[in-house]
């Protein structure tokens, strides 16, 4: 089995009273993604921030590649490189010179440093920006090819663990998918990847495990599939409910439903496939009778787990968790 790149054990730190990690565990192997997924306030940026020795546990411990990042975060941060959600300082710079210095920053010759440049801006197709300068108040470059250059900068030297931070924040679709090809080369190449998401959807595309974070505590993890907990062949059905009016009566239907949540004016039920017919004709009734909108069938998501993972409160809650 692959080596522990990050061991993260009962990892706690607070801010006052607010508790934003709360003993968290988890583990992210050579050659593995790692989502880390949580909503707004969940603690992800703390445990990130932690793992590269920028905020101090108040609890627990942290390994990269088995040195003691607590005890030891210089001689650990050498073998991590962490891509922030806020964007890299790189004004006066161009893309290609913030790339190679960060290169060799960590160690490149200028001859590698320069070449890896080269590779990574044809990599995430921003050759035609290399060499434009980045300019205050965010002029010169735009926000995604800032985001492009800061994710090359970190991954520039290989380090064996890569953390990165919303990684696809401002950047157009296409050169999204460039990126998490890159991020999948990468940890196919031997590196274990934390990668910090709001985003379910497309971390399900590239991710090897997942960890769900909520209000500071782990609340699921497990391989994309384990944590759907649906077979493949599950679909979703979702009822767009009326402004006003209440919640269709379930108990009186032949379907029965695998998982039921409500986000907002949707319902989201997961059936079994051999139930589709009658969720359809039951909710064909519905809209007839005026008591939804609209619905739609199709597969079952992780969004759906992960939703039923982190609603169990309501958002007012959660802002409470924020404010204590
Ligand atoms: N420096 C700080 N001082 C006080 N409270 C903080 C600080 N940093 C984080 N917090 C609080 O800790 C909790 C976790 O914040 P954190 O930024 O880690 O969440 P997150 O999951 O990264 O959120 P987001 O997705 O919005 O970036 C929040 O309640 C936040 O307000």
């Amino acid at each position: 089995m692959a080596e522990n790149v990050l061991a993260v054990a009962g990892l706690t730190r607070r801010f006052g009273t607010v508790v934003a990690n709360d003993a968290i565990s988890l583990q992210v192997r050579a050659g593995e993604v790692v989502g880390l997924l949580g909503h707004n306030g969940a603690g992800k940026t703390t445990l990130a921030s932690q793992v590269v020795g920028l905020l101090r546990p108040d609890a627990g411990s942290i390994h990269v590649c088995g040195i003691d990042a607590v005890a030891k975060p210089a001689l650990a941060r050498r073998y991590v490189a962490l891509q922030s959600q806020a964007q890299a300082p790189m004004d006066g710079l161009t893309p290609r010179t913030a790339i190679e210095l960060a290169g060799r920053i960590r160690g490149l010759s200028s001859r590698r440093a320069r070449a890896t440049a080269a590779e990574l801006a044809e990599e995430l197709d921003i050759g035609p920006w290399l060499d434009r300068r980045a300019q205050p108040e965010g002029r010169g470059l735009s926000g995604g090819i800032r985001r492009l250059t800061a994710f090359a900068m970190t991954v520039a030297a290989s380090p064996p663990l890569l953390i990165l931070d919303e990684p696809t924040n401002d950047i157009d679709a296409s050169r999204r998918r460039l990126l998490w090809t890159a991020l999948r080369r990468r940890a196919d190449a031997g590196a274990g990847v934390l990668l910090v998401t709001h985003n379910v959807t497309e971390a399900e595309r590239i991710v090897d495990q997942l960890v769900v974070l909520d209000r500071g505590q782990v609340v699921g993890a497990g391989s994309p599939a384990e944590l759907r907990g649906t077979r493949d062949t599950d679909l979703r059905m979702e009822l767009h409910l009326p402004a006003e009016g209440g919640e269709p009566d379930l108990t009186s239907v032949t379907v029965k439903p695998l998982r039921q949540l409500r986000v907002g004016r949707r319902l989201l039920i997961t059936v079994p496939a051999e139930q589709a017919a009658s969720a359809v004709a039951w909710a064909s009734g519905l809209r007839d009778a005026a008591q939804i909108d609209s619905y739609a069938l199709a597969p079952a998501t992780l969004e759906d787990a992960y939703l039923a993972l982190t609603s169990s409160d309501d958002s007012a809650s959660r802002e409470e968790h924020a404010r204590v």
